[in-house]
C-alpha cells in the first residue's frame, strides 16, 4: 500500500523526530541488537528472580551505551534515543533505569543544593543505585496524610526516621526490594518543640554499595509478583529510628540551621511551589513519551497484520484505528515540544530567573493533563488493537498482551490520572475571577492567553464542511468550549462551597468527575492542537504539511465529538448542522487518510527486532511465524504429568490399588 501514499515516509520521519535523533537512535538500536542479553527467551517463561536479574542486566546497559554515545552536545538527545529504544525492547528495564537515574537525579537537581551534587555524579557513573519513596501503604495521592517522620535531633545534628505503623510503610518503591542503595524519601519534617513543617525530601542510604545488605535500623521487603512490569523489583521500606545526617535534607526550599530552627530558603510561596513541582514534571512528560511508544508499537503490530491480511482500509477495524494513528503523531510532536520547555524551565530554576514561577505553574498544569490524556488514550487503543487482530491478538506471540499489562500502570503512578488532572482544573478555576475582570495573567507558554468572557457570546455560523474543519475554526470551537466549561465549573464549585457548605476538599472532589475532568481535557487538547498547528508550518514540503493538517484535523474532530452536548446545552450550536458536520468530517478525514496509513505507520515504526511480534514484522510471514511460535513453546508435545487423573484407565488403576 505504501507506494500509493501521498508523501515520502522518510521525509516525514525526519520531520517528526529530527535527523540527530534518528541517527543516534539507529546507532543505539544497532548496539543493543548486538547484545545477547536483549534476545527474547524463546519458548521459556522466566522465574521471577530470573526476570529481575535480566531486567537489571538490560537496564544497566544504559551506562555502557552512555559511555559510547554521549558527548557534551547530545546529552538530552541520548536520553531520548535510549528511552525510545529501551521502551520498545523491554519496558520494565526502561522504567527501572528511569527510576535509578532520571527520577533520582531530577530530585537531587530540583530540590537539592551544592552539597548533594556528589550523588548525581555517583548515580550517573553507576556507583550508587537510586530509588524514589513517596507512596505509603495507606496513602498515595493524598500526600498530606503521609505519616513517615523525620524528627530533628538538636543534640546530634541529625534526623531520626520513623515509620509509626504499617500504614506508613513506604511501598511500591522501584528497585528497593533487592538492590537500590539510596532512596529519595518523602517524610514529615518535625522539630520537637517547634512543629511539623510538612513533607520534605531527603536522600537516604539504605544498603551497602559493596555487599548490598540493608543497614541496621531498616526493614526492607520485596513486594512480590504483579500483573505488568514484572521484571521491576518493587519494595517496602520501614524505618526503625534510623538516623541520617542533617545534610541529607534536600534543602533548596527549606533547611534546618545550626540552632535547630527551620529556615525557608525561598521566601516567595509561588517560587517555592514552582520549584517543588519542577521535579515531578519531567516524570510526567516521560510517561507521556512511554505511553506514546506503547501506542506506536501496538499500531505498528496491528496495521502490519491488517495489511498482510488485506484488511487495510476495508475493515471497520482499520478505519476505527485511523484516529489513533492521528493521535500518535500529535502525541510524538507534543511530548518532544514539552521536553524542550521542561529543559528550559530547569535552567530557569537553576539560574533563579525572575519569571520561573509562571512557567513552572503553567508547565505543571499542562503536564498534569497531558499524562492522563495520552496514557488513557494508549490504554484504550491497545485494547482496540488486540480486538482488531482477531483471536491472534490474544496470543502472547502478538506482543500485545505484554504491552497492555505493562502499560496500564502508566494511568496510576507518577500521580493517579484522576487526581492529577484535578491539578489542571484547580489552576484554571483560580484564573476565572481575573478573566471576569478582563485581566488574564500572562503565562509564557500561551496555553490560556485566549481566555475572554466575551467568547461565551459567540455562536456557530459556518456553512461548509471544508470551513468547518479549518484549523482556525477548530480552535474557535475549543475556545468557546473551555470558557463555557470553566464558568460552569467555577459556578458549581462556589455553589458547593457556599450553599451546600461541603468544604474545599469535597467541593473539589464532587466537582471533578463530571465537570472539571472535561475542562482539563478540553484545555489540554486545545493547547496540543494550537502547538501542533504552529509546528506544521515548519514542515519540509507541501505533501508533508497536507497530511499533517489532515491528521491534526482528525485528532481534533474525533475528540470534539465527546463534547457535542455542551455545544447545544450552552447555546453555541443550534439545529443539526454542527453535530452532522462533526460526524461527517471524521468519516471524510479517515477516508482521505486511507491510502497513507501504511506510510504513516512505517515512518514511526521501530526496527523489527525491537517490537518483536509475530504479527508486526515488516516482512510479514505471519502464519510461518505463528507456526514456529506455537511449536517452539516449552512442553508443546509433552504428555501432562497429571494425565492419569483424566485418563479412561483411572477406574481400573483404582481397582488395582
Ligand atoms: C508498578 C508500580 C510501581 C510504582 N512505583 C513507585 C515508586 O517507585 N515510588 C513510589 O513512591 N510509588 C510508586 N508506585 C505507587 C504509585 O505512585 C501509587 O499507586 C499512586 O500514586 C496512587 O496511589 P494509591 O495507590 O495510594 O491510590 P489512591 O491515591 O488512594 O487512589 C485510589 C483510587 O482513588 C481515586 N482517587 C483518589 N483520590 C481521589 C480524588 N481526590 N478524586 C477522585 N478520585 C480519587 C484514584 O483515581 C484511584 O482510582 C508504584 C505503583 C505501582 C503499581
Amino acid at each position: 500500500m505504501a507506494e500509493f501514499s501521498s508523501f515520502d515516509w522518510k521525509i516525514m520521519q525526519k520531520f517528526i523526530l529530527g535527523s540527530d535523533l534518528i541517527k543516534l537512535q539507529d546507532l543505539l538500536f544497532d548496539e543493543l541488537q548486538k547484545n545477547s542479553i536483549f534476545l527474547p527467551s524463546a519458548g521459556k517463561a522466566l522465574e521471577l528472580d530470573e526476570l529481575y536479574h535480566r531486567t537489571v542486566q538490560r537496564a544497566f546497559k544504559f551506562f555502557d551505551t552512555r559511555k559510547v554515545f554521549v558527548n557534551e552536545n547530545n546529552t538530552d538527545g541520548f536520553r531520548e534515543a535510549w528511552l525510545r529504544a529501551i521502551s520498545c525492547l523491554d519496558k520494565a528495564a526502561g522504567i527501572q533505569e528511569g527510576i535509578f537515574t532520571a527520577m533520582f537525579l531530577n530530585a537531587i537537581l530540583g530540590m537539592g543544593t551544592e552539597r548533594h551534587l556528589k550523588y548525581s555524579e555517583q548515580v550517573l557513573n553507576g556507583k550508587i543505585v537510586g530509588a524514589f519513596s513517596l507512596t505509603e501503604i495507606a496513602h498515595g495521592s493524598n500526600t498530606k496524610m503521609m505519616q513517615t517522620e523525620a524528627v530533628y535531633d538538636k543534640d546530634n545534628h541529625d534526623f531520626v526516621l520513623k515509620t509509626p505503623n504499617f500504614e506508613a510503610a513506604k511501598c511500591w518503591s522501584g528497585n528497593v526490594g533487592k538492590f537500590a542503595t539510596h532512596v529519595i524519601l518523602y517524610a514529615q519534617l518535625i522539630i520537637p518543640g517547634e512543629g511539623n513543617y510538612g513533607l520534605h525530601a531527603f536522600v537516604v542510604p539504605i544498603r551497602s554499595t559493596r555487599t548490598l545488605l540493608p543497614y541496621p535500623g531498616l526493614t526492607i521487603a520485596n513486594m512480590g509478583d504483579k500483573i505488568g512490569l514484572r521484571g521491576i523489583d518493587n519494595g517496602v521500606l520501614i524505618f526503625n529510628n534510623y538516623r541520617i545526617p542533617k545534610e541529607n535534607l534536600l534543602n533548596k526550599i527549606g533547611d534546618v540551621n545550626e540552632e535547630g530552627k527551620y529556615v525557608r530558603q525561598i521566601v516567595d510561596v509561588g517560587k517555592q511551589y514552582a520549584t517543588s513541582l519542577s521535579v515531578l514534571t519531567s516524570g510526567r512528560i516521560g510517561i507521556t513519551a512511554t505511553s506514546t511508544c506503547n501506542l506506536t508499537i501496538s499500531l505498528v503490530i496491528t496495521f502490519r497484520y491488517l495489511e498482510k491480511e488485506k484488511k487495510i482500509g476495508q475493515s471497520p477495524a482499520s478505519m476505527g484505528l485511523i484516529p489513533y494513528v492521528a493521535a500518535v503523531y500529535v502525541s510524538t510532536i507534543f511530548y518532544r515540544n514539552l521536553f524542550h520547555h521542561q529543559k528550559k524551565f530547569m535552567l530557569m530554576v537553576k539560574n533563579s530567573e525572575s519569571n520561573f514561577t509562571e512557567m513552572g505553574m503553567e508547565l505543571h498544569a499542562i503536564s498534569s493533563a497531558t499524562k492522563p490524556v495520552f496514557s488513557w488514550l494508549a490504554r484504550d487503543a491497545i485494547q482496540k488493537c488486540m480486538e482488531a487482530c482477531n483471536s491472534l491478538g490474544f496470543h502472547s506471540g502478538s506482543g500485545l498482551d505484554q504491552i497492555k499489562a505493562n502499560h496500564e500502570i502508566n494511568c496510576t503512578y507518577e500521580g493517579d490520572n484522576n487526581v492529577l488532572i484535578q491539578q489542571t482544573a484547580n489552576w484554571l478555576i483560580k484564573l476565572w475571577p481575573s478573566v471576569l475582570k478582563g485581566k488574564v495573567s500572562n503565562f509564557p507558554l500561551e496555553s490560556i492567553s485566549f481566555l475572554d468572557k466575551d467568547t461565551l457570546n459567540s455562536r456557530f455560523n459556518i456553512s461548509t464542511i471544508q470551513e468547518f474543519a479549518n484549523l482556525n475554526n477548530i480552535l474557535k470551537y475549543y475556545r468557546w468550549l473551555i470558557t463555557y466549561l470553566l464558568k460552569k465549573c467555577y459556578d458549581k464549585y462556589f455553589r458547593l462551597l457556599k450553599t451546600d457548605n461541603v468544604g474545599t476538599f469535597w467541593a473539589k472532589n464532587e466537582n471533578q468527575v463530571y465537570f472539571c475532568k472535561n475542562l482539563s481535557v478540553a484545555y489540554i487538547e486545545h493547547y496540543i492542537i494550537q502547538t501542533m498547528g504552529l509546528q506544521i508550518q515548519e514542515a519540509a514540503n507541501d505533501e508533508i504539511r497536507s497530511v499533517l493538517d489532515k491528521l491534526l484535523s482528525l485528532y481534533a474532530m474525533w475528540n470534539l465529538q465527546k463534547y457535542v452536548q455542551f455545544f447545544y446545552e450552552g447555546g453555541y450550536a443550534n439545529g443539526p448542522t454542527f453535530a452532522e458536520y462533526l460526524e461527517n468530517a471524521v468519516t471524510q478525514l479517515c477516508e482521505n487518510l486511507k491510502n497513507d496509513q501504511m506510510a504513516l505507520i512505517n515512518a514511526i515504526a521501530p526496527p523489527d527486532f525491537f517490537g518483536s511480534s509475530i504479527l508486526g514484522h515488516s516482512q510479514g510471514q505471519i502464519y510461518e511465524r505463528m507456526e514456529s511460535a506455537i511449536l517452539q513453546h516449552g512442553g508443546v508435545y509433552s504428555k501432562p504429568k497429571w494425565g492419569m487423573e483424566v485418563s479412561s484407565s483411572r477406574e481400573s488403576m483404582k481397582s488395582k490399588l
